[in-house]
């Protein structure tokens, strides 16, 4: 599977709505990212949830959520439990790590990522065909029912 990575860059506020709307519509996963050290970033990760569901409705949205710059062990504000709770509110995975040591954490959260978006597509795609085939045993019925009425 090719995969191609858009980092999104800057907050989200009301001018950049139009412009993420774009990229969430174009995006088939997303990797949720706050420090460990900034506790608004972590609050954005609910607000971001929210957002990419009203885009992408009805279908769900594949996602991981990802804890960086653990490394700042000292100035840490948001705790791991904290970020595991909120995952599991957001029922998606969770992992914690540091960008700056390179500890390949970031590389499994891309690859759990990856996987998720499969499962969904998979998912969504017997979805199509147990509907395809209902269409066609319906139409079958009412053909038929016309014929023996
Ligand atoms: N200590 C530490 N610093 C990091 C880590 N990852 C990124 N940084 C630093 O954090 C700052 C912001 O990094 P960016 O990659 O620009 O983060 P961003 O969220 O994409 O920022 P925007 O594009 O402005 O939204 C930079 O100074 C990075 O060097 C990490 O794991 N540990």
């Amino acid at each position: 599977m090719n995969m191609e990575i858009l980092d999104t860059a800057g907050q989200l506020g009301e001018d950049s709505t139009n412009q993420w709307e774009g990229h969430v519509r174009w995006g088939d996963g997303f990797l949720l990212v706050y420090s460990v050290d900034d506790r608004e970033s972590f609050e954005n990760i609910a607000q971001l949830k929210n957002f990419l569901d009203d885009i992408k409705k009805p279908r769900n949205v594949s996602m991981v959520m990802m804890a960086n710059k653990t490394d700042l062990e000292r100035e840490r504000v948001v705790s791991t439990d904290e970020g595991e709770k909120l995952a599991q509110t957001l029922a998606c995975a969770y992992y914690e790590g540091s960008a700056l040591l390179g500890d390949g954490v970031i590389g499994e959260a891309f690859e759990e990522l990856c996987r998720e978006v499969r499962r969904r597509k998979m998912m969504e795609g017997k979805q199509r065909r147990r509907s395809s085939s209902q269409q066609v045993k319906q139409a079958f019925n009412r053909v038929l029912t016309k014929i023996y009425s």
